[in-house]
């Protein structure tokens, strides 16, 4: 995966990869930042007009896209980044293009191909937008991206290794240090970092008193906190992230000891820049779901085997689980962890977090117990 981690590193920068897929050779950049000279480049050295990719999500929000997958939009040659942006990510695109520009754009959508999909991936994994500007790499052009490629300028990726760039460690997650640091709520604590293996992102156990660890049979107090720099640093109101963190670590130390899996999955899963884009969109109205599709992404773009990997690597088997969230239930139990019993868990209702934690128990399925719906 060393090619993909490079890619991702060059496309937050702005600057192109090579997808190689079969035959074809693709030219992908990101659309977020990418400025009109930057688009004009591109198609200068792929030889051909850019296509704009988007996600199912995106394709929703544009009333596109029945058959349910991603697509690719060919885009007319010249002044084209403000309709990329309205296109890919923009709040009120039928009234940016008018509804017949709009309705234009739904009848050029193309299927996507199997590169458009694993630049897709590549822009999940990097935290972008996931849309992305591609553009095939004409026999004309053949030899100007070869020499690219042989001077260092230009990233080859092999496109069925970018799509599994999501698919998280695959048992090869590193266990990178640890501490003893007491915290306000247990004075008996343990950090221990992991490092997934491509070294983009990083997660912590904190184990919590003397569980009982590498003990198949106990049932250890588990949390699986999903990082909100918002709500867990600064106490933003708009969630109930910060008390449920600190919250868990005092019950977790009521009940003798545990484990709490802080997991570098903030906003959901889609990283704090498109966080803090979502709460714009929803500053304007949306709820959490929705402003999220606007951007292009699901529901909930998490996924939990890393989750597994630590509680593999730490012994754990069996689990008592303090969440509100059937997902996180379902994905341990996918993983071969037994979710012995749940434990709700709760921050505090407020003006600003209301609509949020009304969206995730009437939308997204989340168990609110009867108390705290009576609270609503
Ligand atoms: N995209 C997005 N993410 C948000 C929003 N508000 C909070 N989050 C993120 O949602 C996640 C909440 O994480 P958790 O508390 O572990 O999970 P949960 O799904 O609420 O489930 P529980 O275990 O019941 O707390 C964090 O990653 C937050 O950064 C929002 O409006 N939009
Ligand atoms: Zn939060």
């Amino acid at each position: 995966m060393h090619q993909v981690e490079r890619a991702i590193f060059d496309l937050r920068r702005g600057l192109p990869v090579l997808l190689v897929a079969g035959e074809s050779r693709v030219l992908v950049q990101a659309l977020e930042g990418a400025a009109e000279a930057a688009v004009a480049r591109l198609g200068e050295l792929a030889g051909t007009s850019p296509a704009l990719v988007l996600s199912r999500h995106r394709l929703a929000t544009l009333g596109a896209g029945k058959g349910g997958t991603a697509a690719r939009l060919p885009l007319p040659a010249g002044r084209v980044r403000r309709r990329l942006e309205c296109l890919a990510y923009g709040a009120t695109p039928a009234a940016s293009l008018g509804e017949a520009g709009l309705d234009e754009c739904r009848s050029a959508l193309e299927a996507a191909e199997p590169a458009d999909l694993a630049a897709l991936a590549l822009m999940r994994r990097a935290l972008l937008i996931p849309s992305a500007l591609v553009a095939r790499v004409a026999e004309s052009q053949s030899e100007a991206v070869k020499a690219a490629v042989a001077d260092g300028t230009l990233l080859t990726v092999k496109a069925e290794q970018a799509a599994r760039c999501l698919d998280g460690a695959g048992g090869l997650l590193r266990r990178v240090s640890e501490a003893r640091i007491p915290l306000a709520d247990a004075d008996e604590c343990r950090f221990i970092l992991f490092r997934e293996p491509d070294g983009l992102r990083e997660h912590v156990a904190v184990v919590i008193g003397d569980p009982p660890l590498e003990a198949p049979e106990a049932a250890v107090p588990l949390r699986l906190h999903s990082a909100c720099l918002t709500g867990d640093l600064f106490g933003s109101l708009r969630c109930d992230c910060g008390e449920q963190l600190r919250n868990a670590v005092a019950e977790i130390e009521a009940l003798g000891g545990g484990v709490l899996l802080y997991l570098a999955q903030e906003g959901r899963g889609i990283g704090l820049a498109n966080k803090l884009r979502a709460y714009t969109l929803q500053d304007s109205g949306l709820d959490t779901l929705d402003a999220d599709q606007v951007l292009g992404f699901g529901e909930d773009e998490r996924r939990y085997g890393v989750a597994v990997d630590m509680l593999d690597a730490l012994g754990i088997r069996r689990v008592q689980l303090m969440t509100n969230n059937p997902l996180k239930m379902a994905a341990l139990a996918q993983g071969g962890i037994e979710v012995v019993e749940r434990q709700a868990l709760y921050g505090s209702l407020n003006d600003h977090n209301h609509r949020y934690l009304s969206a995730k128990a009437d939308r997204a399925g989340h168990l609110l117990d009867e108390v705290f719906r009576a609270r609503r």
